[in-house]
């Protein structure tokens, strides 16, 4: 089957979905040792994880600086976005924070083996030098609390934040705003009718 990612705007190339179907075939050799993803979901690669994740870089349209993806796990959304920026914003750097060693390893040979320009943090995220990222993602990491504390920590001045969540994010961000101070725009996901991404700026304590 020819695989495509379908988002409207983003017209990717052969060479793209080249590396993305390389990017599965390692997903799919090493999750049965270190599950990385559930296995049920396997089956739907292309939806579940990658669609998934390249909504994200479309709705923000990255040229440069750094984007930081926390909790990667098996690259989502962050390793996707980095195939993304290598056809689209060669000079966006990205560093991944991943503190799970064999998935850390793994994020390393997919960029290796994909010729992708990341770094890979191999540390908990409350451990990591401050990243001062102009964009930072995550995806089911944490409350949308947790993650306001994490920008916090890692969120340039003035960056931007791209949260993915599920069909609880009014909730979620009802509980958030009683402790942080924020503006939040909600993306429609086109992979769940009932999730957005919560595109996040401005964040301070209340
Ligand atoms: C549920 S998985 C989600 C992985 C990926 N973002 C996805 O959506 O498929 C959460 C990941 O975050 C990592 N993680 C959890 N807490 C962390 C922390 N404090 N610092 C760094 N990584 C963390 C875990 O090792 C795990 O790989």
């Amino acid at each position: 089957m020819a695989h495509d990612l379908r988002l409207p705007g983003l017209d990717v190339s052969r060479e793209t979905i080249a590396r993305l179907e390389q990017y599965e075939a390692l997903l799919k050799k090493w999750n049965p040792a270190i599950n990385l993803v559930s296995a049920p979901t396997l089956a739907q690669v292309w939806d579940r994880h990658f669609l998934d994740s390249a909504q994200i870089f479309a709705i923000a349209r990255p040229k440069s600086g750094l984007w930081a993806d926390l909790g990667s796990g098996g690259g989502f959304p962050g390793l996707v976005l980095a195939v993304l920026a290598k056809e689209f914003a060669p000079d966006l750097k990205l560093t991944l924070v991943e503190s799970d060693h064999r998935k850390s390893a793994f994020l390393m040979t997919v960029a290796r083996e994909l010729g992708l320009s990341v770094q890979v943090i191999a540390k908990r995220i409350e451990a990591a030098p401050a990243l001062a990222a102009e964009y930072l993602s995550a995806r089911a990491l944490a409350s949308l609390e947790a993650l306001l504390g994490f920008c916090e920590l890692h969120l340039a001045p003035g960056g931007t934040a791209y949260f993915p969540k599920g069909a609880q994010w009014k909730e979620e961000l009802s509980a958030a705003q009683k402790i942080w101070s924020f503006d939040c725009k909600a993306h429609p996901s086109v992979t769940d009718s009932e999730a957005a991404i919560l595109e996040i700026t401005g964040v301070r304590r209340v």
